[in-house]
Order: structure tokens, then C-alpha cells, then sequence
């Protein structure tokens, strides 16, 4: 069985809509409700823990309860969040089943995540403990330093740029949130925590589709993307 944990508690301070983006709509639907939408696709989901701001939970509640009754979900639950993204992950990781085999963690902000990636995922995390979706860097990256001036350009074709599902056996998820709380280490995402502990966590290619929506370009994005028929 496969949890999924959906961190949805974030305030959307880039997007400057005045609350929470992921309840903004995308496509007729809440950004939240569409992104549970597309893991109703894959069978192998058995439950979806969605991490909503303290102050929101009800109003998740009942936004999923009548996202449910126009079409079906997987079994989902509300749990409150942190001030950090890592901090709502924990919470949710609190709360998954210990029948889960496999944890996925992804963004309630990646609304345009395709099955079929996210089955990969799930197939990488079973075969080798870690896996995430990412997709080769298009730019040229440079390490800049405080001052503004560029230390050194990595060589492009080492770089991918990483999205969400991140997928992990469920006892590697729960040792490495373990050893960041006790180390008060915070990463960016989770893989980064796994990768502290010294286990393999293997990339999967998944598609420029998969944005996050951050700021209100992306929205728009979003919303061609949806309308573009997928290459
Ligand atoms: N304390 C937090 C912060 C973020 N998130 C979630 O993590 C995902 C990725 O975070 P991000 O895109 O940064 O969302 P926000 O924190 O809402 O955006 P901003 O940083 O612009 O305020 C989002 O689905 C967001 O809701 C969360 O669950 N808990
Ligand atoms: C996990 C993530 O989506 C991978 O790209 C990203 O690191 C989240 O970062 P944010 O600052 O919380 O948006």
C-alpha cells in the first residue's frame, strides 16, 4: 500500500493572491483538489494525508467532502501543519498508516503531475528505497556568493532540477525525518533528508509540466498547460 502525504499548509506569500494558492481554482477546480485528482488515477494509492494550515482544516475538509461527492477520491484524511514545509511533511508522516510499504510526498501546489510519473516513482522508491521526479536543468547554473559574484558554473549535464512525488520505503522516510529533528537540520525537500543518512535516492524523468505553482506566472501556465495537449 501506498500513502501520500500533500503538504497544503504553505501561505502563498509569492503568489500575492491574499491566501492560501493551493485553494485557488486552476481549471474550474481548487489547485489542491486537482493535484488529489490525478493520484486517484493510480490503484496503488491507498490513502491521502492532506497537511492544511492549523487555521484551514475545516475548510480543507469540506472543500475535499464535496470534491468527493462530484467524483470519487482515494480515502483521505486533514492534518494540521507546521511553519515549515519539512515541519507539515513530519506531521503528515505522524499520521500515515504503518501498513504503508511506500510514502510518496508531493506538493498539493503541483497540480499537472501525470500518473504515469507518478507510478515510476512509486516503482523506484519499492526497487531502491528513494526515488524522485525530476527533469534535466535547461539553464546554465551558477554558485553566486553573498557578495553577488559567481564562484563557479557546475557543469550543466550533472544537473537536474527536482519537482515532487519524492517516493521512500516508509521506515527510510521516518528515520531521516527522525535524524533532522535531532540534528534541527532543514532541507528544501525530503530527499535531501534521506540523502543525510547515506541512502541512494534514484531520479526518475518526469516532464516540464510538473510545475509549482509559486507566483502568478505559473497560474497562468497552469491553466494553458491544462488546455495543451500533453507531448
Ligand atoms: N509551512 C508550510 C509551507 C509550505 N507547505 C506546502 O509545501 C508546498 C511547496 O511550498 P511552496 O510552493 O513554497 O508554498 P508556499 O509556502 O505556500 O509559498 P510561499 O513560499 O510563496 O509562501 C506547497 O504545497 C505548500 O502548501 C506546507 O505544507 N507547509
Ligand atoms: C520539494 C520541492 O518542490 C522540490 O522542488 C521544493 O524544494 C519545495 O520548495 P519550496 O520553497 O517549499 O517551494
Amino acid at each position: 500500500m501506498v500513502s501520500v502525504i500533500f503538504p497544503a499548509a504553505g501561505q502563498g506569500r509569492r503568489m500575492r493572491a491574499g491566501c492560501n494558492k493551493v485553494l485557488l481554482t486552476l481549471g474550474g477546480e481548487p489547485i489542491l483538489v486537482r493535484t488529489l485528482r490525478q493520484f486517484a488515477r493510480v490503484p496503488a494509492v491507498g490513502e491521502c494525508i492532506v497537511v492544511a494550515g492549523a487555521q484551514e482544516t475545516a475548510e480543507v475538509e469540506a472543500m475535499l467532502a464535496a470534491a468527493e461527492r462530484r467524483a470519487p477520491l482515494p480515502p483521505w484524511r486533514v492534518v494540521a501543519g507546521g511553519a515549515e514545509r519539512q515541519y507539515s511533511v513530519a506531521n503528515g508522516l505522524a499520521a500515515c498508516s504503518k501498513a504503508a510499504e511506500v510514502v510518496l510526498v508531493h506538493d498539493a501546489a503541483r497540480p499537472l503531475i501525470r500518473p504515469a510519473v507518478i507510478e515510476a516513482v512509486i516503482e523506484a522508491a519499492r526497487a531502491h528505497g528513494g526515488a524522485i521526479a525530476a527533469v534535466p536543468e535547461k539553464n546554465t547554473v551558477k554558485v553566486v556568493d553573498a557578495a553577488g559574484v559567481v564562484v563557479s558554473t557546475p557543469a550543466r549535464s550533472t544537473l537536474w532540477a527536482v519537482q515532487t512525488p519524492q517516493g521512500f520505503r516508509r521506515e527510510i522516510l521516518c528515520a531521516a525525518y527522525a535524524q533532522a529533528a535531532a540534528d534541527g537540520f532543514l532541507g528544501t525537500d525530503d530527499a535531501s533528508l534521506v540523502e543525510r543518512l547515506g541512502r541512494p535516492v534514484h531520479v526518475v524523468m518526469s516532464d516540464y509540466r510538473n510545475l509549482k505553482v509559486t507566483t502568478p506566472e505559473d497560474l497562468v501556465m497552469a491553466e494553458a498547460l491544462l488546455q495543451a495537449p500533453e507531448a
